[in-house]
């Protein structure tokens, strides 16, 4: 549904995105994730067709976003960071302004009006001036704007920003119930969100798209599945020779402290990282004893997306193997 090739912006001199690549399924919720600056919004107004890209070339619903944009306008919902309101109109009178500017035919207006008032619980709102609405509201409002054309592609930069808790989840809920139906791009720099919300994730690092799958699927090819945190009394670099030895065992390294708790003298704490689809936390329990090790504590850690985000976005060294896993899912994708 849509199709992201080689796409390359350039400010001036300065690049804001290059060579992204990615695609996204009929039906599917796309989070585009990534620190400050690091091009999503670049992304997402060459997308909704608001800014021209220097190189490359995407396609929503098979049109190319340059070349056919009023065709992807009438396809696409978009909301900018900045909801584009107009704060002394009714919530139902903009609504109809929208769909009137989108192309919805005066027959069809009503109905789609409601609809998108329903979808987004505006019911009690329908008549009150935009301008009186709270932050979350407003939100809401931008969503109903986005899809009361009801196009199948959506696009959404950061649409939980500046949301309270309640609004939060009220909007990812939103977000989540308009899936399967239509095709959504999200962005955010909020990690929890994307597990939350998405079915895959697109990590964006200073222009580059560094790693494209399932969040589940990045946390175990690029930390190679769960693994243990122990707190052993011995010789961490002797304890580490010997867990290298266990089968399914990956990698050992120290670690400050393990849990949380505060570190104790004459104790090392330990990360096993195991290799995936492997246990070997029993192994590794007989084999510090046998080994003359006194063992504290064994616990099994779940590497979480926020291990993932951070090793692709700190760790230079870190680039081959995203654009491996980049490179591997545009072969999915083909
Ligand atoms: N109009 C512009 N002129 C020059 N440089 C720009 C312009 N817009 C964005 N940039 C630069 O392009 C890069 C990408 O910016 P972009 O806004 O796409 O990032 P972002 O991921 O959306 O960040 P944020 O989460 O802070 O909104 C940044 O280095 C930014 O400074």
């Amino acid at each position: 549904m849509i199709e992201v090739e080689h796409l390359s912006k350039i400010y001036g001199s300065t690049p804001a995105i290059t060579d992204v690549t990615f695609s996204v399924e009929p039906g599917e919720i796309l989070g585009l994730l990534g620190p400050n600056g690091a091009g999503k919004t670049t992304t997402m107004r060459i997308l909704a067709g608001y800014l021209p890209a220097t190189n490359g070339n995407a396609r929503i619903a098979g049109y190319d976003v340059h070349e056919n944009s009023l065709a992807v306008r009438q396809r696409i919902g978009y909301l900018p960071e900045t909801p584009p309101l107009y704060p002394d109109m009714t919530v139902e009178g903009f609504l109809h302004f929208v769909a009137r500017i989108k192309g919805v035919s005066a027959g069809d207006r009503p109905n789609k009006v409601t609809a998108a008032i329903e979808r987004c619980n505006l019911e009690d709102k329908r008549r009150v001036i935009i301008r009186k609405l709270s932050k979350g509201y407003r939100q809401r409002v931008g969503i109903a704007q986005a899809i009361v054309h009801d196009p199948p592609a959506i696009i959404l930069d950061e649409p939980t920003v500046g949301l309270d808790p309640r609004q939060i989840i009220e909007v990812r809920n939103l977000i989540k119930s308009l899936a399967g139906t239509h095709t959504i791009i999200l962005s955010t720099h909020i990690l929890p969100e994307v597990s939350m919300t998405c079915s895959r994730v697109a990590i964006i690092n200073r222009g580059k798209v560094v790693a494209t799958n399932t969040p589940e699927n990045l946390m175990t090819q690029l930390t190679g599945g769960s693994g243990y945190e122990l707190e052993i009394e011995g010789e961490a670099a002797l304890a580490k020779q010997v867990l290298q030895k266990v089968a399914g065992v990956s990698l050992v390294e120290s670690i400050p402290t393990a849990g949380g708790h505060q570190p104790q003298e004459n104790r090392a704490y330990l990360r096993v990282i195991s290799q995936p689809g492997k246990e070997p936390g029993k192994d590794i329990a007989t084999t510090l004893v046998r080994a003359g090790f006194g063992l504290h504590e064994l616990r099994r850690v779940n590497a979480t997306l926020e291990d993932v985000f951070l090793q692709l976005t700190t760790e230079e060294k870190n680039f081959d193997t995203e654009v491996d896993l980049a490179a591997d899912n545009e072969g999915e994708a083909a």
